[in-house]
């Protein structure tokens, strides 16, 4: 006799199947060698050595000799970039595409650093690279060299793609086979950091192009600034002018001229060091023409790619964009400059250092501490996500102190460029990445919003507390399959820590981000209900203050 649980099984059984059978067979596969973009299909399951084949036979015997690095591309944007380098690294990365549905992985190959540009000439002549798109063949293989194009050279607006193929079922013994970008997937730049449309219920998201007009226009009425719809595309001029810029108010309905843009300092002294980071070391400052102090970080950009010179400069144009942004809990950005060696970006000095340091110092925090920064990080998110930007990059290695221990949001917008030109993943300087930070919306590759933030404040509450992010002790590639695969995000506390931050963690770990709360509603949870609002009184003075060169410090 057919009891109730058999029959519950057999169902079980056939959807099982089911599934199953929808699952795609095979695995497009997409690599990029130094502009390059090949792929092909791998009949699944394939493993590590599998892959790396693939490589070979799609670039070329001897590649693999010259690659120092496999990275995996996550994220739309390409911004999560991990290393891949055995079996369970590539179980993972296949394992999050099948829950995201993804059509196909995307790797980037590092070739090491010594490798010159002539020995990438003749590997490449050594194969048969098979239809271009212009028959330009050698001359775009020069393209490829390493040197940094002459001052003034704009890079080209797009790599090169190979030629129209049909995506079919190939092992790769046939060689791979090349598949079309669209033009959407290889105009991978602009401003990432940017939320490209204002939507209060849907957290979109779409590659923008740079903005080329630096000007980010205050709105006439009320006090939410309308900076993004300002920021046209109109001409292709990399130079702001700081004295015809405005600053953005957000806090009030002040006429919003309380400060100009910062100048770019033009005559100024290197410093002490004050640390380091994946991209570069930072330095004191000191600005002669005006007696300032500011930070100062350098990052080498010598040898760079028409590609990722490009980067550069666009990061330098954006930068140029981030100094227009104003408010207490944000350190403000004094301008970049590029030399011959490296990138340049001023900014304000924060005497206090990172966050980071001050628990590597001194241990976690006291959760009345966490509780005092959580505001105020939250203070310094309303007014990005209100002027459409997006931090990115939430984590106490980025929340910087100043004298009288309140903090800012520093390295905003920048991370995912500085990934791109520096082609870090994670780093080897002692920081530790931000792939443990990161929502799982990023890592679906399909979205990314203000709630992506709010998701990283959640880890960094939980770093405030115990010193590390929710599965600290995890590499990053497994790190981020929890992320994408769990349905609750685990973490541990100390016991005293109460419920009331426990409950605002979860809700900021909420992994669905339509459910996930704004940084507005956060403002208002219990958890905070008992901090000073220190911005507002602040805020008061500086909207009555006379002079706009007059900085005016609170305690
Ligand atoms: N504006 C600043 N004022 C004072 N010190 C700073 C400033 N910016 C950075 N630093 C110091 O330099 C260190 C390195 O900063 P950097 O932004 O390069 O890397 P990071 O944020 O620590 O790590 P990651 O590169 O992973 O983001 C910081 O830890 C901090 O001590």
């Amino acid at each position: 006799m057919t009891t109730q649980s058999d029959v519950l099984a057999s169902i079980q059984a056939n959807l099982q199947q089911a599934m199953e059978r929808k699952k795609p067979k095979e695995q497009t596969v997409k690599f990029e060698l130094d502009g390059q973009v090949r792929a092909c299909c791998l009949l699944k399951p394939f493993n590590y050595s599998y892959l790396l084949k693939s490589i070979d036979d799609l670039f070329g015997s001897d590649t693999l000799t010259t690659i120092d690095r496999i990275l995996c591309l996550f994220s739309r944007d390409d911004a999560l970039r991990l290393p891949i380098g055995n079996d369970d690294d590539l179980n993972k990365v296949v394992a999050i595409a099948e829950v995201n549905q993804a059509t196909k992985l995307n790797f980037l190959l590092i070739r090491k650093k010594d490798f010159s540009s002539s020995q990438i000439q003749s590997t490449m002549d050594s194969y048969d690279c098979g239809p271009m798109s212009d028959g330009a063949h050698s001359n775009e293989f020069h393209d490829t060299s390493l040197d940094s194009p002459p001052p003034g050279t704009i890079a080209p607006q797009k790599r090169r793609t190979t030629i129209k193929t049909t995506c079919k079922s190939a092992t790769s013994n046939d060689g791979g086979i090349f598949i079309p970008e669209s033009s959407d997937e290889v105009y991978s730049s602009g401003s990432s950091s940017v939320v490209s449309r204002e939507s209060s219920s849907s957290e979109n998201s779409t590659r923008r192009r740079l903005p080329t007009s630096y000007l980010v226009k205050r709105a006439t009425t009320g006090s939410t600034v309308s900076g993004v719809s300002a920021m046209s595309s109109s001409s292709n001029s990399s130079h702001t002018s700081s004295s015809s810029s405005e600053s953005l108010c957000t806090q009030c309905s002040c006429s919003g001229h309380h400060f100009r843009s910062p100048q770019t300092p033009s005559n100024w002294k290197l410093g002490r060091q004050l640390g380091q980071g994946a991209f570069g070391k930072v330095f004191l400052c000191y600005d002669v023409d005006t007696g300032s102090e500011l930070a100062i970080k350098q990052i080498p950009i010598r040898g760079l790619s028409l590609e990722t010179s490009r980067e550069v400069k666009i990061l330098e144009c954006e930068i140029n964009i981030y100094k227009q942004l104003n408010h207490e809990r944000i350190v403000r950005y004094h301008g970049a400059v590029r030399t011959e060696d490296c990138l340049q970006i001023f900014m304000e000095y924060m005497t206090g250092g990172s966050v980071r340091e001050q628990i590597l110092n001194y241990g976690a925090l006291t959760e009345p501490l966490a509780k005092k920064y959580t505001r105020q990080i939250l203070e310094g998110l309303i007014y990005l996500h209100k002027n459409r930007f997006i931090h990115r990059d939430i984590k106490c290695a980025n929340i910087l102190r100043d004298i009288s221990g309140n903090i800012k949001l520093a390295d905003f917008g920048t991370s995912r460029r500085l990934i791109a030109i520096t082609n870090q993943n994670q780093p080897d300087s002692g920081t530790i990445g931000t792939a443990h930070w990161t929502a799982p919306e990023i890592i679906q590759g399909s979205i990314f919003g203000r709630k992506a933030d709010i998701w990283s404040l959640g880890c960094t509450i939980v770093e405030m507390l115990t010193t590390g992010p929710p599965w600290q002790n995890l590499q990053p590639i497994a790190a981020i399959f929890h992320i994408a695969t769990c349905d609750k995000q685990e973490y541990q506390l100390p016991e005293n820590v109460s419920n009331c931050a426990r409950e605002f963690i979860d809700a900021c770990l909420t992994k669905d981000y339509h459910q996930r709360p704004t940084a507005d509603d956060l403002i208002n949870h219990p958890f905070l209900s008992d901090v000073y609002n220190h911005n507002h009184h602040h805020h008061e003075q500086t909207c009555n203050q006379a002079s706009p060169n007059l900085t005016l410090i609170s305690f």
